[in-house]
């Protein structure tokens, strides 16, 4: 059977990112892509113009709309934007006993503009994190979510993902992209105590755009088809390099593109 994915997130006009991002992924996965929408971005691959929250009535009526038809295999939660969200989106959770859940605890843009309003990371923490089977935030938002300095290497890594799975999530996807060196490393730490280090060789191109939106909805669609988190985590990655190395053969906007979401039949 074709698992069915949700997405709750934010949209981006450039295709790269948030819900676009999230379909696409979905589909070149074999998954089938469902949608609730939780903010209008004007935003593009040089940075974020202007957002308009959806009003959090309207994303609950998304949801119960959706979900009093629709069974979902996972979901992938991405952009959330205000505290009053976060808990309508949690409270969908518990109503629909959600499974597979995916946290990706966005914050700021790569063109370091803000998608979550500073005074919601507390009800992110509290309120989002301890539903999640898994969340994967990269090092700028574990040391917002921890409010510590960003990790600098493998072992300080090692010891805040600790300490994120201290806040409930089941499971931590700490990336390292923004580290710099020959690879990409990152850590994969379950509540069982389970622990490994996932590495993809860095792939040099100023493309990055959406690189954990496509990572996070790769890891959602392969969940419901792979035995273990891990093996949809590991397969994911591989997606996901993959969509970075075929990413230069984009040519979108003046910034940072979008990485492309390669399709093997079609061979482009
Ligand atoms: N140049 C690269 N080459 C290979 N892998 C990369 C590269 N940059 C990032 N990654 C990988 O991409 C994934 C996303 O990492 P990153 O830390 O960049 O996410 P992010 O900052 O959340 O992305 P976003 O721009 O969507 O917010 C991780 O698995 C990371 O290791
Ligand atoms: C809507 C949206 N979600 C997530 C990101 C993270 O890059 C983005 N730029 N836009």
């Amino acid at each position: 059977m074709i698992p069915t994915i949700l997405s709750i997130a934010g949209t981006d006009p450039s295709g790269g990112a948030g819900i676009q991002a999230d379909l696409k992924a979905f589909s070149a996965l074999g998954g089938y892509g469902t949608t609730v929408i939780t903010a209008l971005v004007a935003q593009t691959t040089t940075g974020v113009s202007e957002v308009h929250d959806v009003p959090p009535e309207f994303v609950r009526s998304q949801l119960d709309t959706l979900l009093t038809d629709v069974r979902v295999d996972a979901v992938k939660i991405g952009m959330l934007s205000s505290t009053e969200i976060i808990e309508v989106v949690a409270a969908a959770i518990d109503t629909y006993r959600l499974p597979n859940v995916v946290v990706d605890p966005v914050m700021v843009a790569k063109s370091g503009d803000r998608l979550l309003a500073a005074d919601a990371v507390e009800a992110l923490r509290t309120v989002l994190l301890p539903r999640a089977d898994l969340i994967t935030p990269n090092l700028p938002e574990a040391a917002d979510l921890l409010g510590e300095e960003e990790a600098t290497d493998l072992d300080r890594m090692r010891d805040q993902a600790e300490r994120l799975l201290a806040l409930g999530p089941r499971r931590v996807l700490l990336k390292g992209g923004h580290l710099s060196g020959p690879t990409s490393t990152d850590l994969l730490l379950s509540a069982d105590g389970d622990v490994e280090t996932l590495t993809a060789d860095r792939v040099n191109t100023t493309n990055t755009h959406g690189t954990g939106c496509t990572l996070s909805s790769a890891i959602a669609t392969l969940r419901p088809q792979r035995p273990t988190w891990s093996q949809a985590v590991r397969d994911a990655k591989d997606y996901l390099t993959e969509a970075l190395r075929h990413a230069d053969k984009l040519d979108i906007g003046k910034g940072k593109g979008p990485v492309h979401h390669f399709h093997a039949w079609w061979g482009n």
